[in-house]
């Protein structure tokens, strides 16, 4: 695609694009904007370079594009900014260094993200997103149509017994904040778009069981079904520099923080934009099984503008 207000640079060959030319920061006319939506839900994630944003603009620049939800289910927000995540690696010995599609264990999981980088360190330190629905694509026929009846239980519960190492007392005191409150949704396995009606994979790391299948049955597949999402083909590595904006589709990708930088400092913070209910390829809607989310996410009336 292209577009009149802006170049576009993709970055690889089925995902990601740079978006040169446009200034975050100032009042971005609505054709811009609409420019920008296409972008994205066509390259799934685009990139801007060199940006003067603090978290206000980076609010500001988010609600152009619907409903901002707080920052997160149940990890606290940066201080009085209740919509803005802040993901500082150097205070925190977690990191999202696992396959994940953000927020899935709610019932409307998130339409994308916003990442601003604030610290980046000089070496290491990048994201890699994925593309579901190209991952899809590639999917042999018989795969697809099995993946096409499947319903998966996401939850932001943790399997301890899975862990293969002792977590540090920080970690722990993390993941007790994470599941303060247990949600679990059905998700179809294979969601539709619902700007682009692409078909695309929805799984990630809150998956935690295919409904209808034993413990192993399940692992089995979603490790299958994962290995096409998480095929180099299919995704692209984005090299951080401070000043960086990265807006990802959170409906058509998954993505990993790669954790290689030891303990040098590494600070990004999030803006979520609200989603809609996922559905599947029949139009069955997802479904919430516990927690209640409407705290996170906005009003329905102001989540429908897509
Ligand atoms: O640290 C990053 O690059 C990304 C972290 C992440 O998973 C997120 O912001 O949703
Ligand atoms: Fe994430």
């Amino acid at each position: 695609m292209s577009s009149k207000h802006f170049e576009i640079k993709p970055v690889a060959g089925r995902i990601g694009a740079k978006l040169i030319g446009v200034d975050l920061s100032s009042n971005l006319s609505d054709e811009v904007i609409a420019d920008i939506r296409k972008a994205l839900v066509f390259y799934k994630v685009i990139f801007f370079r060199n940006q003067n944003l603090d978290a206000d603009g980076q609010l500001a620049f988010a609600r152009r594009f619907g409903e901002t939800t707080t920052a997160h289910p149940t990890v606290p927000s940066l201080a009085n900014q209740p919509h803005v995540l802040d993901l500082d690696y150097s205070r925190t010995e977690s990191r999202a260094n696992n396959w994940h599609t953000d927020v899935t264990f709610v019932d409307r999981p998130p339409l994308g993200s916003v990442l601003r980088a604030v610290t980046i360190p000089p070496i290491g330190g990048d994201t890699v997103w994925a593309n579901s629905v190209t991952a899809y694509q590639d999917l042999p026929v018989h795969l697809r149509d099995l993946a096409d009846t499947l319903w998966a239980v996401h939850s932001n519960k943790y399997d301890y017994a899975e862990a293969a190492v002792e977590l540090s007392e920080q970690q722990k005191e993390y993941r007790k904040t994470f599941t303060s409150t247990v949600y679990e949704t059905l998700h179809p396995i294979v969601r539709v778009h619902p700007e682009s009606g692409e078909r695309g994979l929805f799984i990630g790391g809150f998956v935690r069981q295919i409904k209808g299948l034993s413990q192993t049955e399940s692992n089995d597949i979603i490790r299958l079904l994962q290995s096409y999402v998480t095929r180099l083909e299919n995704t692209v590595r984005w090299k951080w520099k401070e000043g960086d904006v990265a807006f990802w589709d959170n409906r058509a990708t998954q993505h990993y923080a790669i954790a290689d930088y030891g303990t040098q400092p590494r600070r990004v913070q999030r803006v979520t934009i609200a989603g809609d209910l996922p559905v599947s390829i029949d139009g069955t809607p997802s479904q919430a099984v516990k927690g209640d989310s409407s705290a996170y996410t906005p009003a329905l009336a102001a989540v429908g503008v897509v």
